[in-house]
Formats: structure tokens, C-alpha cells, sequence
């Protein structure tokens, strides 16, 4: 039988309605319409072609991605595509390219962090793409720890005018992207000081190149930072370095949303928290989470794809060979990514409110979600980051020889994805981000602040210390509320056990640098039960389609099952299961395999509708 037969073959043989599962993964039939329309708008552009990019040479990849990206905003104009059409345009145009930082990083700065003068001056500009701008605050000695940045931003109040420097070599700005060739203006981070005294670092908006000829303005010494990992991946992006020599911006160019500098040189800090000078990286976070699972639904697919029509071995009397889906392992290493994908998907979607819903109360002055805010948006996006990527080169090795030829798609989609474990937060430092905010709210609990949101879990903390999970028969791991407490459990005893190990230490800060290794842990079990709370929660919902819920619900437990195997030693170890549980579930997850198994390429396959026309270099 033909790969394509099979393929109908397979869908065919789907249990559920896939029109309504697309609806699902898409979060509504509006948006699902959207990326349909404009998937199919980049699939039949050949300016668009994205085929040869890993044969060419690095200039030749940058004058493409220019001529895309100025190809894809001639079209948004053209077709007059609203904002969420011309973000899916450039979604799908797939390639890392500067007005990712223009639109991503730069806009939604000014947005955050200017005041209303400074977003109706500059905000117009930039929508037209008069000016194009990059966000710099990484520099090559710091990015992690963005109170060490050393970039200086010194008022002159003779001349009511800041001075932006770069006093030492490690101060150069590195990394940012859309610097090295194209960028108009730059968001610099840089230490705010004022009649000598350092405010810490702030943002400022800064012309780097003339408007005219595009050369570097006066004193500042701007370039490209050089070939990135792979041959096209991120190489499609000028990420650049910059310097200044005591560059003279006006006082009203350093954003003054969150703190401001009087005519006079006072340094006036405004009612809300200095973090929000942070917000930027937090939008850009809750992001990457949904984002993540469009990658590794790409290459799940891939992977399915090659597992359902790859035969390997197990003819009989000449009969056809064995299709690689059908071994225990392929399925045990395969489904429960598809799995995740979903859970991905799910947890996107409920953050993405999460987000808007604090931008809200931030504008009512209500910080009381901050500190919640950064703990999701920072965990989940090292926790998605960090599985999406293991799992697109596990996608690879299943696709055996095959998998790693430039064509199958998986070893660009891998370079260009990787760095997302890097950017906009360390995954590890993030982590650690999330297990400050644990430890605060478990030295909280005896004050009688009750825990709220993901975290209130910990106020059963009693009880989940003691509690036993109610398993005797494989079968009652399909219960969502026997497997939600077992996750809760172990975040909540992982959670306590650092908590108190922690008082061992002289001090708070020694103790958690020794405990670090086991705080990141128990990070991961706090962010991975959100992940699984939030795939129950969205069960919980009415979902359409003739088996489309129960098909999520196989996904469900293939997710849950699967993280609760891969991290048993937590769990065991916490005393939240037994050994025999454990093995319980196992055996539970063996027999999801199979269910999977028939509908998994059909459940994979309606993706390939929305993404396979995007796919033109994954051929089998
Ligand atoms: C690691 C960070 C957060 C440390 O920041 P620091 O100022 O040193 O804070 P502390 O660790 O001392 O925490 C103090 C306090 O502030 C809270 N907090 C920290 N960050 C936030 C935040 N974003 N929102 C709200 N609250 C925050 C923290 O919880 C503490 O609260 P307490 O109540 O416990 O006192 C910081 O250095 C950091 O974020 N580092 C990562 C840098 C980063 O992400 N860079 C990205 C650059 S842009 C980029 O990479 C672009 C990529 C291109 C692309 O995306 O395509
Ligand atoms: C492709 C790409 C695009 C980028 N684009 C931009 C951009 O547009 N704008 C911008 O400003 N930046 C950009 N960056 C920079 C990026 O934000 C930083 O590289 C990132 O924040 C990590 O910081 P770092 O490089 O200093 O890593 P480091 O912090 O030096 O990390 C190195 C190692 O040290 C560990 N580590 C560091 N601190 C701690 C700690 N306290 N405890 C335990 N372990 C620790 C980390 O876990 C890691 O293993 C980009 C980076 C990449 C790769």
C-alpha cells in the first residue's frame, strides 16, 4: 500500500471527528480559520519557500529572510491582515528574522514601560515600521543577571540629557537580535545614574543607524556577532553587538512607565514594583509556552508520519514487514510527545489568559499576581522548553538514518528551536526563579496567608503529606483526581523537605545555593502538576465532536502516566506511591499505547492539515 494510502487508510480508521479535534487544538473555530486562511496563504507564496535554506550561504540566507520578511509585510499591507492574521503570517513564514524582535520584544517594551507621551510618540513609528528596533540588554558579560549589566546611562543635567556608555569590553551589548544589520533604534537596558548614584537598570530608547543612509550614528560601533549553531536555523538572524562612546539621548528617551528623572536629575520611583522593568521578558515567556507546542507538534508529526508508513523487519512467508509504529518501544518513546504536545497546547492557552489577566490588574495598580505570574511564565516556559526540545531530537532518532537528512525537516526545526532553552531566561536560572517562590510560600504557611492559584494546593499541604494514593488495580490510575493529587503530593513534599532542609544552613542564601540542584527539582514537579492540572481543567470543559473528548482523555493519561513514570524515583521517594502503584501505572500506560495507537495518526495527521503545507521539506 502506498505511504498516502495508508495515510487515508489511517484516517480513515480515526474514532473521533477531526474537523471538531482541529477546532480544539487551534482554541477556537475563529482561530482555527485564521491559521487555516494564512497557512495556506505562505503554502502556494514561492517567495515564501523555505526548502533551500539550509543550502545557502549565510548572506544569501539573510538577503532571503529580508526579502521574506519584506515580502510578508508588503502582503499584510496588501491584504490589510489584522494584527492576529499578520502575527500567524509571520509565524508561518518560519524563520528567525529581526521583525521577530521588532514585534516581539521592542513594541511590547514601549508598551509596558513608556508612558503614555513616549507610546504616542513613538508607537506610530514603529507600527509602520518607519523605525525598526531591537531589544538590547544582554551584554557579553552578563545576560543572566540583569541587575550585573554595566552599560551606563549617566543624567547631564546641564544639557537635561543622558549619556550612554559601554565602559568596559564585557559591557558591549551581545546577542540581541535584529542589532547586527537592520535595527533603526534599540531598547538598551543600561544603569541609571543620577548625580552619581546608581538606580539600577532601567530602559532607554536609543537611534543607533541614520534614518537616511542606514550608516551607524556618531559614537556608536555596531556589527553582526557571526555564524549560530547549524547551517541555516538561527543564522537567518543578525544577532549583534554593539558599543557606545558617550552617546547623548534626551531624558525623555529612557522609558518612564515605571520609574522617571525629573528636569532637576531627581530620580523618582513610581508606586509599582521595579520588576515590571522585567515585564517585557514575561510577555515574551508566556509566549515561547504556546509556542512550544507548535514545535513539537511538527515534529511529532514528522515522526508519526515515518513511524506509520517505515516497516522494519517481521515478514512472514514473504508477506510485508513490520510498520515501526507497531513495536512497544516506538509507541513508549513516540505518544507520549503527542501527548505532550496537547498538555503543551492546553497549558499555552490558560497562561496566555493568565497573562492578560494580570496586564489587567497591573492597570488597576493590583500587583497582588505579580510574584504568581513570574513563577508560572517563567517555569513553564524552562519546563516546555527544555522537554520540547529533547523531544524534537528524540523525534529524529525515531526517524532513523532518515531523520537526520536536512530533508526529513527535524535537524533545522531542532537548530533553530534549541536556543529557547537559553533565551529569554536560562532555563536552570528560571527554575530556581520558581523554587524562590516555593520556599517563600511554604515559610508563609504557618502566618495564615492562605496559598491561592496554582500554588494553593499547599495549603493541604497537611494533608498531602500524609495522604496515600488510592490505587490498588492499574484501572484506577484513569482516575484525573487520583493522578492530581499524586502530582500534588510530590510537589508539595518536595517543596517542604527543601524547605526545611533549608534551615539546616546559617542562611537562606547559603542553603539555597548547596540545596540548588534539589530546589530546580522540586520547581519541576510544581510546574510539571500545573501542566497536568491544567489538561484536567480543560477535560472539564464541553468539548464537541463525536469521541474528540475521549481521545483528549487518552492524551491525558498518556501525559500524566508517561511524566509520573519518567519521575517515579520522586515520587516514590516522597512516599507518595508505593513501588507496586508505580508498576501499576506502568502497566496502565502499556495498554494507552495501544488505544493510541489506532487513532494516534489520525490525531497527528489532521495537524499535518494545518502544518503540512508548511512541511514542504519533510518528505518520506
Ligand atoms: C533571574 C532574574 C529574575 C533575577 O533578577 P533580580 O533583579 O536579580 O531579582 P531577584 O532574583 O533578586 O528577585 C527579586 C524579586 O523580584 C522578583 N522577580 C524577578 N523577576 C521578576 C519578574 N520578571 N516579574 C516579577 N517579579 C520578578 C523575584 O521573584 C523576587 O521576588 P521576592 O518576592 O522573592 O523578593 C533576572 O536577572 C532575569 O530575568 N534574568 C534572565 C534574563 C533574560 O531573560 N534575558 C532575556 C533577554 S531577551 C532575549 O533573550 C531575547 C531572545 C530572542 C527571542 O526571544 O527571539
Ligand atoms: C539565539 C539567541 C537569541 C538571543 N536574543 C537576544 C535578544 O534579542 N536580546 C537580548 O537581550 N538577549 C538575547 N539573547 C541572550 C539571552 O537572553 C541570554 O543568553 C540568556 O539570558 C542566558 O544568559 P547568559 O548567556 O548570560 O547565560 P549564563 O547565565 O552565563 O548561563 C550559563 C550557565 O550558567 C548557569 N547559571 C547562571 N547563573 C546561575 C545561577 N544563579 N545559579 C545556577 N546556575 C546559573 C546557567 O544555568 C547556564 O548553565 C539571545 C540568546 C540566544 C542564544
Amino acid at each position: 500500500m502506498e505511504a498516502l494510502d495508508y495515510h487515508a487508510e489511517e484516517r480513515r480508521k480515526a474514532e473521533f471527528d477531526v474537523e471538531e479535534m482541529k477546532i480544539v487544538w487551534a482554541g477556537s473555530r475563529q482561530a482555527y480559520e485564521i491559521s487555516d486562511r494564512v497557512a495556506r496563504l505562505v503554502a502556494s507564496d514561492p517567495v515564501f519557500r523555505k526548502d533551500n535554506r539550509t543550502m545557502l550561504s549565510r548572506k544569501d540566507l539573510f538577503k532571503d529572510t529580508l526579502r521574506k520578511a519584506a515580502h510578508a509585510w508588503k502582503r499584510i499591507i496588501e491584504l490589510r491582515l489584522s494584527e492576529e492574521e499578520a502575527s500567524k503570517l509571520r509565524f508561518f513564514v518560519d524563520q528567525p528574522v529581526f521583525t521577530d524582535l521588532h514585534w516581539g520584544m521592542f513594541i511590547p517594551a514601549i508598551k509596558g514601560q513608556g508612558n503614555e507621551e513616549q507610546q504616542q510618540k513613538w508607537l506610530p513609528m514603529a507600527y509602520k515600521m518607519q523605525i525598526i528596533g531591537c531589544y538590547a540588554q544582554t551584554e557579553l558579560g552578563h545576560g543572566s543577571n540583569v541587575q550585573g549589566l554595566e552599560t551606563t546611562a549617566t543624567f547631564d543635567p546641564e544639557t537635561d540629557e543622558f549619556v550612554i556608555h559601554s565602559p568596559t569590553l564585557t559591557s558591549s551589548k551581545w546577542w540581541p537580535g535584529g542589532l547586527g544589520k537592520v535595527s533603526t533604534h534599540a531598547l538598551i537596558y543600561a544603569r541609571l545614574i543620577t548625580d552619581g548614584q546608581d538606580h539600577g537598570v532601567h530602559g532607554f530608547i536609543v537611534q543607533l543607524r541614520s534614518l537616511d543612509d542606514h550608516l551607524p550614528l556618531p559614537g556608536i560601533t555596531v556589527g553582526d556577532i557571526g555564524m549560530k549553531f547549524g547551517s541555516g536555523a538561527y543564522n537567518s538572524m543578525d544577532n549583534g553587538v554593539l558599543r557606545f562612546d558617550h552617546v547623548r539621548i534626551l531624558r525623555d528617551q529612557m522609558l518612564m512607565g515605571v520609574s522617571q528623572v525629573t528636569r532637576e536629575g531627581k530620580f523618582m520611583q513610581s508606586d509599582v514594583p521595579r520588576q515590571l522593568v522585567y515585564g517585557t521578558m514575561v510577555y515574551v515567556r508566556q509566549k515561547i509556552v504556546a509556542d512550544a507546542s507548535c514545535a513539537l507538534s511538527r515534529a511529532v508529526c514528522i515522526a508519526t508520519r515515518y513511524s506509520v508508513v517505515r516497516r522494519q523487519f517481521g515478514s512472514h512467508n514473504g508477506g510485508p514487514e513490520t510498520q515501526v509504529i507497531d513495536y512497544k518501544t516506538q509507541q513508549s518513546r513516540l505518544f507520549p510527545l503527542l501527548a505532550s504536545a496537547y498538555a503543551f497546547r492546553f497549558v499555552g492557552e490558560w497562561l496566555k489568559w493568565l497573562y492578560t489577566d494580570v496586564t489587567q490588574r497591573l492597570q488597576a495598580s493590583d500587583f497582588s499576581t505579580l510574584p504568581e505570574v513570574h513563577a508560572c511564565t517563567a517555569g513553564l516556559k524552562s519546563v516546555t522548553t527544555s522537554a520540547t526540545a529533547d523531544a524534537i531530537e528524540e523525534c529524529r532518532k525515531l526517524c532513523g538514518g532518515h531523520g537526520y537528512l536536512s530533508s526529513s525537516g527535524l535537524p533545522e526545526l531542532f537548530a533553530v528551536y534549541v536556543p529557547a532553552c537559553t533565551y529569554e531566561g536560562d532555563n536552570v536560572v528560571l527554575l530556581l526563579q520558581v523554587a524562590r517562590f516555593l520556599m517563600k510560600t511554604v515559610s508563609q504557611l504557618g502566618s495564615g496567608k492562605k496559598p491561592v492559584g496554582t500554588i494553593a494546593y499547599m495549603g493541604r499541604s497537611e494533608h498531602l503529606l500524609q495522604c496515600r494514593c488510592e490505587v490498588e488495580r492499574a484501572e484506577d490510575w484513569l482516575k484525573p483526581n487520583v493522578i492530581l493529587e499524586a502530582f500534588e503530593a510530590r510537589a508539595a513534599r518536595m517543596s517542604v523537605t527543601c524547605a526545611k532542609n533549608l534551615n539546616n544552613f546559617a542562611n537562606q542564601e547559603e542553603g539555597f545555593a548547596q540545596l540548588a540542584t534539589d530546589l530546580a527539582e522540586a520547581a519541576v514537579a510544581h510546574v510539571q502538576l500545573i501542566i497536568v492540572s491544567k489538561f484536567i481543567e480543560k477535560l472539564q470543559q464541553d468539548i464537541p465532536g463525536k469521541g474528540v473528548k475521549r481521545q483528549l482523555e487518552i492524551l491525558f493519561n498518556v501525559y500524566a502516566l508517561s511524566l509520573l513514570h519518567k519521575h517515579l524515583g520522586d515520587f516514590v521517594a516522597s512516599g507518595c506511591i508505593t513501588p507496586k502503584q508505580g508498576a501499576l501505572a506502568n502497566e496502565q500506560l502499556r495498554l494507552l499505547y495501544s488505544q493510541v495507537h489506532f487513532d494516534n495518526p489520525s490525531l497527528l495527521l489532521y495537524m499535518v492539515l494545518l502544518l503540512e503545507r508548511l512541511l514542504q521539506s519533510t518528505s518520506f
